[in-house]
């Protein structure tokens, strides 16, 4: 259990390192270039998504427009089709990505235990985005029990628990298989290197269980320790998935200074938890990113409580694609819409999921103001 105490010396500690610019690390493997048109613009796909991504896609347009951010939005749908009897995108839609090389994506609806596979992890899969970037920062001005968080999750995005390969053994008995593969340990823990060297986290924590799981995420540690040395500027370091759950909501502001890199599910649940710490899901952005193609979507899902009310918080998408803007070195832009997201939260307009009354609309309204 936290204390005051702790709170408060967690508290105390935070403040005497520098402030960071929430999201503002870049995530783009280096040597990436985006592709520009002739005019100095970048088309980029944007997918709606289910639920709330339409509410929330155009308040993130609305404030592109009047930021003047130099985008063309190629939208596309990836309502599924069937291919040979399996559901999946439609090729238009890949293409799109295939040849932008960059998306912005709106929550996919996936139905619980029965029907198509989650078009999500199909659209990880096919563009091999091998790292989900899952930063999470305290909102200056919006008080929790935690004004300290400032965390950064890489989580391996292909495999592991995700795989979705599972089979019916006997009557009443299934398995699902964990797959880890060296070379995808090995890639994300080197991109979670590179990452905590190119955004000053001088620590990089590898997030397991293997002392159960042996054999596979014992695989994904050996990845990781094997590159360890290459990086002797990065302390690196190992801890299990329920001690650090533990550790970062005792005090999560030993967490701000590394990156944590885990396994796929392990990623998944933990930054929803650390989305719990800093108001909710409708705050937090993440990144997938691949070598030839990267997908800026938020943490959350496509909330069907709340889907055409007007209510949902756009501000977990606009912080995506600000990581999308930083990704493509559109610095200045970023910078400006960020200013205005915050400091329009901080001056108390809300959407109701952070305890305030404003709708989707008004709160994008009073953003548009300052841009
Ligand atoms: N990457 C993606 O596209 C993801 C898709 N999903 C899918 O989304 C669907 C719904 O999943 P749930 O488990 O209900 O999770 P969810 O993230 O959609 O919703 C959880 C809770 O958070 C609230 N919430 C989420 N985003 C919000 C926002 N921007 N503003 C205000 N409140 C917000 C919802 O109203 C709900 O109470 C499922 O079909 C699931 O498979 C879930 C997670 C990620
Ligand atoms: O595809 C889904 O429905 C859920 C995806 C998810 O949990 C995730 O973002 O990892």
């Amino acid at each position: 259990m936290f204390t005051r105490t702790s709170l408060r010396t967690a508290s105390r500690a935070f403040s005497t390192s520098a402030p960071r610019a929430y999201a503002s690390q870049g995530a783009a493997p280096s040597g990436y270039v985006p592709n520009t048109n002739a005019d100095g613009t970048y088309n980029v796909t944007l997918i709606p998504g289910d639920g709330i991504g339409p509410e929330i896609s155009r308040s993130v347009k609305e404030i592109y427009d009047a930021a003047k951010v130099p985008i063309k939005w190629e939208e596309v749908s990836v309502t599924p089709i069937l291919v040979d009897g399996v559901s999946t995108i439609p090729a238009d839609a890949i293409a799109s990505i295939k040849k932008n090389t960059i998306a912005l994506k709106g929550p996919l609806a996936t139905p619980i235990g029965k029907g198509h596979v989650s078009l999500n992890l199909t659209l990880r899969r096919t563009f091999n985005l091998y790292a989900n970037v899952r930063p999470c920062r305290s909102i200056e001005g919006y008080k929790t029990a935690y004004d300290n968080v400032d965390t950064v999750l890489i989580r391996e995005n292909t495999e592991g628990e995700y795989s979705g390969i599972e089979h019916e053994v006997v009557d009443g008995v299934v398995q699902s298989i964990k797959l880890i593969t060296h070379n995808a340990s090995s890639r994300v823990a080197r991109y979670a290197f590179e990452y905590a060297r190119a955004n000053k986290r001088p620590h990089v924590t590898a997030v397991h269980k293997a002392p159960i799981m042996k054999m596979s995420d014992g695989m994904f540690l050996r990845a990781c320790r094997e590159l360890a040395p290459e990086y002797p500027d990065i302390k690196y370091d190992e801890d299990l998935l329920d001690r650090v759950c533990l550790r970062v909501v005792q005090n999560p502001a030993p967490y701000s200074d590394r990156v944590m890199v885990m396994p796929n599910l392990y990623g998944d649940i933990l930054s929803d938890m650390c989305a719990g710490l800093i108001g909710g899901l409708g705050l937090t952005p993440s990144g997938n990113i691949g070598k030839d193609a990267s997908i800026f979507e938020a943490v959350h899902g496509s909330a069907p409580d709340i889907e055409g009310k007007n209510l949902a918080n756009p501000t977990a998408l606009l912080l995506s694609s600000l990581m999308m803007l930083r990704h493509m070195k559109l610095t200045q832009k970023a910078d400006l819409i960020e200013k205005a997201v915050l400091s329009t939260i901080a001056e108390g307009t809300r959407t109701r999921d952070l305890g305030g009354k404003a709708s989707t609309q008004q709160f994008t309204d009073e953003i548009l103001k300052k841009l």
